[in-house]
């Protein structure tokens, strides 16, 4: 893909090991937060992604995508594509059980999405450089080895829980995760 400096990680940056005591390959993975446009179960309005990881680096998704999330007649809003691989970049990362936020997003339109398409999508991240975490994504249609609609290239950045104290609302995640620590 079209990827800037920005978003490729540099020399010695090494990506991640699996977690240990991480989820299992093949398990699903939990929203970060309930109410999360893009993986809440409690986000009627939103995309309802669930994941899950195959060894525990990467990331797998299904977006069905529907009706309201339409750009042109019958398919897809660009706007709507870019969240979808926002969240399952952002899961891959979640991985790490570091909170992290999107820094910088590049994303490339390689095929028009169809309404009904069920996108396949897959994140993982290329590799750790002090507070940068440096992730890729794709999107394929129809199944795990179809065409590839999208791909996206990004910056994510390490902050402290209070990012969340000082911006939004860090009771509110941490009621859902009792296995960070607290230090806002
Ligand atoms: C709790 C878990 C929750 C998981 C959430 C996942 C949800 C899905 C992902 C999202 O949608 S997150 C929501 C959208 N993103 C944001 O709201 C972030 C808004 N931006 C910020 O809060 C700050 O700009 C940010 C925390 C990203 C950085 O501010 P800081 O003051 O902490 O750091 P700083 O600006 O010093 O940047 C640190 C480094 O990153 C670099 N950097 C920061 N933003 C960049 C950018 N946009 N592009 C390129 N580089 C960037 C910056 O140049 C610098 O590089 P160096 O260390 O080499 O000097």
């Amino acid at each position: 893909m079209t990827r800037s400096a920005l978003t490729t990680p540099p020399p010695g940056a090494a990506p991640p090991e699996p977690l240990p005591g991480g989820p299992a390959p093949g398990s699903p993975l939990g929203p970060h937060y309930s109410h999360c446009f893009g993986c809440g179960p409690k986000q009627p309005t939103g995309l309802n992604l669930t994941a899950s990881t195959p060894d525990g680096v990467t990331v797998t998704a299904e977006f069905v995508v529907g009706g309201v999330h339409q750009g042109a007649p019958g398919l897809a809003h660009g706007g709507v594509l870019a969240t979808a691989m926002d969240e399952v970049i952002g899961m891959s990362i979640w991985l790490l059980r570091r909170p992290y936020v999107t820094g910088r997003l590049e994303t490339d339109y390689l095929r028009p999405v169809s309404v009904g398409t069920t996108l396949h999508l897959r994140a993982w991240c290329t590799g750790v450089s002090g507070r940068k975490a440096y992730l890729e994504a794709e999107g394929r249609i129809g199944a795990p080895d179809g065409p590839v609609a999208v791909r996206a290239a990004a910056l994510f950045i390490e902050v402290g829980m209070e990012h969340f104290a000082e911006h939004g609302d860090a009771d509110a995640f941490l009621a859902e995760h009792h296995d960070y620590e607290v230090n806002p």
